[in-house]
Order: C-alpha cells, then sequence, then structure tokens
C-alpha cells in the first residue's frame, strides 16, 4: 500500500496521516474497487461521468473564488494553471470513460447535481466564502486522492492497455498531476504556518469533510442516486 504522507512534515502531511483511514475507505470503495477490477457497469460509470463533469464546473468556479482570494501572484499562477488543467485536460478522463460505455461526452452531461454531489459544491463554495486557507483545505482532498489512488494502482497491478478503464486510470497517475498536489500542498503549508488556531480547525475541519465528500461521491455513482424521495416519493 501506498502510503499517503509517511515521513513528510508541514501541516498537510499531518492532515493526509490523520485521514489516512478515510484515504483507505476512498480506495476501498466497490466503485473505485469496480474500476480497478473493470466490473463497474455501464450505467455507473456514466452516472459518475455525467455528475463529475457538473462538479467540476462547480471546482473551476472554486478556483475563481481563490483568484479573489490570492494575496500575489503565486497564488493567482496556481489557480491559473488549475483552471487550465480541469478545463482544457481533465476532459480526457471522462472521454475514457465515454468510450468505454460507448456514448459521447456530451450525452453523459447533465444539467442537475444529485444529492451528495451538490453537498461537496455546497461545501466547496461556502469555503470560499471564509479564507484562502480554508478554500485550499477543501480544495484539496479532490486532486490529492485521485492522484495517490490513481498511483498506488499503478504500483499494484500495472493497468495494461486492455484495461477497460485504462485511460482513466493512466490520466490520474500523470507525474503532472502528483507536480501539482505538491505545489497546493507547499502552498497551503505556507497559510497554515501563519494561520491562528482558529482558522487553522476551519482549514482542517473543511479537509475533513471533503475526504468524506469524496468518499460519498463514489457511493453516489455507485448507487446511482438521484432526488427520488427515499419513501419513492
Ligand atoms: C469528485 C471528484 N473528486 C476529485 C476529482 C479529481 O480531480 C474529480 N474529477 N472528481
Amino acid at each position: 500500500m501506498l502510503p499517503v504522507a509517511i515521513d513528510e512534515t508541514g501541516f498537510t502531511a499531518d492532515l493526509g496521516r490523520r485521514h489516512a483511514d478515510l484515504f483507505e475507505a476512498f480506495y476501498r470503495h466497490p466503485f473505485l474497487g469496480g474500476m480497478r477490477d473493470g466490473t463497474l457497469g455501464r450505467e455507473q460509470v456514466l452516472h459518475y461521468v455525467g455528475q463529475d463533469h457538473a462538479y467540476l464546473t462547480a471546482y473551476v468556479r472554486c478556483y475563481g473564488l481563490g483568484l479573489t482570494l490570492s494575496p500575489d501572484r503565486e497564488w493567482m499562477r496556481f489557480f491559473h494553471d488549475s483552471v487550465a488543467y480541469t478545463l482544457g485536460e481533465e476532459g480526457q478522463a471522462h472521454e475514457a470513460l465515454c468510450a468505454f460505455a460507448g456514448t459521447a461526452y456530451e450525452d453523459a452531461q447533465v444539467d442537475r447535481l444529485a444529492p451528495s454531489a451538490q453537498a461537496y459544491v455546497d461545501h466547496m463554495s461556502a469555503a470560499g466564502r471564509d479564507t484562502l486557507g480554508v478554500l485550499v483545505a477543501a480544495l484539496l482532498p479532490c486532486p490529492w486522492t485521485y492522484g495517490w489512488a490513481a498511483r498506488r494502482f499503478a504500483a499494484e497491478a500495472a493497468p495494461g492497455e486492455d484495461h477497460p478503464f485504462h485511460g482513466w486510470w493512466s490520466f490520474y497517475a500523470e507525474p503532472s498531476g502528483g507536480e501539482a498536489v505538491a505545489t497546493m500542498r507547499s502552498l497551503l503549508d505556507g497559510l497554515a504556518a501563519g494561520a491562528g488556531p482558529a482558522e487553522r480547525e476551519r482549514m482542517e475541519r473543511a479537509f475533513e469533510v471533503s475526504c468524506h465528500h469524496e468518499i460519498r461521491f463514489w457511493e453516489m455513482a455507485w448507487s446511482l442516486e438521484d432526488w427520488t424521495p427515499p419513501n419513492g416519493g
């Protein structure tokens, strides 16, 4: 198993270690298990793509909130590059899933977030009305969990070209993703070092809640969650 942050020091390394159980639950969720063994159903894959496309649109908006909170051009550069990555490249991961499902990307897109995706987006947007540190703490689990899981799977199983989700796994295992997380973590470590105890606590909570939302996002797609009331309406 790939440790989350074994011998590193700093705010985010501490957070990663403290919530290693959530990273593990993320990795072990049956949705991601189905992405590993290739057994995931077409409907679940398409539910995920539709929701994730809408989620990433909202995520880019949160980077926009980060731009308005940026104290300097280093932070602006970070958000600028992050927006370019999400808008310009992350669609490749979805395209790979659409190819598996035999569906055009446009046809997989939806105009309504499911409850769990909506809750995650609302959490990040609310963090964007707090400080830059709280916002970035809420945004960090998104790239960190995916990159960590993809590198772990690559190390454990090295899925070949014939794996049904090869394109998705290889996209998130790319070193550029790991470098972006390293940049995000060091910027956030810098903010945390200058934050008071109350703000640090809100940063820690924002990070933890996003880790939970990451796991619940899998559960949403796995269970094909929608807005039908639990009693069937
Ligand atoms: C929900 C979610 N979390 C993380 C990522 C990785 O960027 C993603 N595409 N979607």
